[in-house]
């Protein structure tokens, strides 16, 4: 076997265990109890009514299951699901190529629709309305437009900003869904189902203690469980406990909030240099060499969740509890 199949192989190995990972039925999927029992009546109807099932968006931080959620509905309606992402989706024409092959009742899934291009994005309207995209064809005076239809299909758009979609773009979405931290109880039945798939057990107080310690979000429960099981192993471990998961989240600079090192940089950024706030997005950002985006979407929503950060109209500030945190008095 050469490298590049071996990598190759490597590739297709960690795949398949993580969609070994993925859950298949609204039964299997832990938590977003809401939004599961919704979506579970809208299935329903929409399979009794012999129909497709409306567009869906889902909007909330990554890593709660938006991809995972889109998969069990296009299994649960018996069809097939197509996925991409709107950065991904350049011109016009892509977009076309992807609408035109899809079968009567597939699911189409948009990661990251916020991102998709004016222009694109417009193909999307009677395209979802309609069921029918207007292509236009030949250059200057022979330019003319002609009309493709299309099967009946449904949309589901993920986005991490939901605020950051137009409202043409969001009134065509008949179910719009927010995906919620999962709590602790339910992140510790995640990591429970990740240790059987993998083979390799934990401790009930292990679990729970990862489960804390997972930022309310599966993906990084998963990612973390993975870390905490390489220590066990090298250190010839049968199951993993409690004091194993401690050492390896220690070493890995996860602290027993789930905080990591650029989380620390932020807060203590905040509190030594700022003052503790306020202070804007984008010099918070500059001062510890993130981009503002990324602070925005993927760090900035825990830590107003556990109320570490608040947002004023004047920018960021942080709060009695990230003092305490991190034991620094707010006089000095
Ligand atoms: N409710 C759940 N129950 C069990 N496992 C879950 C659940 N939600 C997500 N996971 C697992 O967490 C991982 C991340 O999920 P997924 O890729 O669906 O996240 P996402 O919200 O779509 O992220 P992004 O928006 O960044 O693509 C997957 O490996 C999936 O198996």
């Amino acid at each position: 076997m050469d490298l590049n199949e071996r990598i190759l192989d490597t590739n297709e190995h960690i795949e398949d265990e993580e969609n070994q990972l993925r859950p298949q039925s609204f039964d299997e999927y832990i938590g977003q109890t809401d939004l599961k029992k919704n979506l579970k009546v809208f299935v329903g109807a929409a399979k009794l009514r012999n129909e497709t099932l409306d567009h869906v968006l889902l909007y909330g931080p990554p890593g709660l299951g938006k991809t995972t959620m889109s998969m069990i509905i296009a299994n649960e309606m018996g069809t097939h699901l197509k996925a991409t992402t709107g950065p991904s989706i350049e011109k016009t024409g892509d977009l076309v190529a992807i609408l035109t092959s899809l079968e009567p009742g597939d699911v189409l899934f948009i990661d990251e629709i916020h991102r998709l291009n004016k222009v694109v994005e417009e193909i999307l309207y009677p395209a979802m309305e309609d069921f029918y995209v207007d292509v236009v064809i030949g250059k200057e005076a022979s330019t003319r437009s002609i009309r493709i239809d299309l099967p009946p299909f449904t949309l589901v758009g993920a986005t991490t900003r939901a605020g950051d979609l137009s409202a043409p773009l969001r009134d065509r979405f008949g179910i719009v869904s927010k995906l919620e931290y999962y709590n602790e109880s339910e992140l510790t039945a995640i990591i429970d189902r990740t240790s059987q798939v993998y083979h390799m057990d934990m401790d009930e107080q292990a679990k729970r203690e990862l489960a804390r310690r997972s930022r309310g979000t599966p993906r990084i429960a998963n990612r973390l469980f993975r870390r905490v099981r390489d220590f066990a192993q090298y250190n010839g471990d049968d199951t993993i406990t409690k004091s194993r998961t401690i050492e390896a989240l220690q070493s890995l600079k996860v602290d027993e909030l789930g905080l990591d090192d650029v989380d620390h940089k932020y807060l203590l950024g905040i509190i030594q240099r700022f003052r503790g706030g306020p202070v804007g997005l984008e010099a918070i950002a500059a001062s510890i060499g993130e981009e503002p985006l990324t602070l925005e979407d993927v760090y900035e929503p825990y830590l107003l969740q556990k109320g570490l950060i608040k947002r004023t109209p004047r920018g960021r500030v942080v709060t009695e509890l990230a003092y305490q945190h991190f034991h620094i008095s707010k006089e000095s």
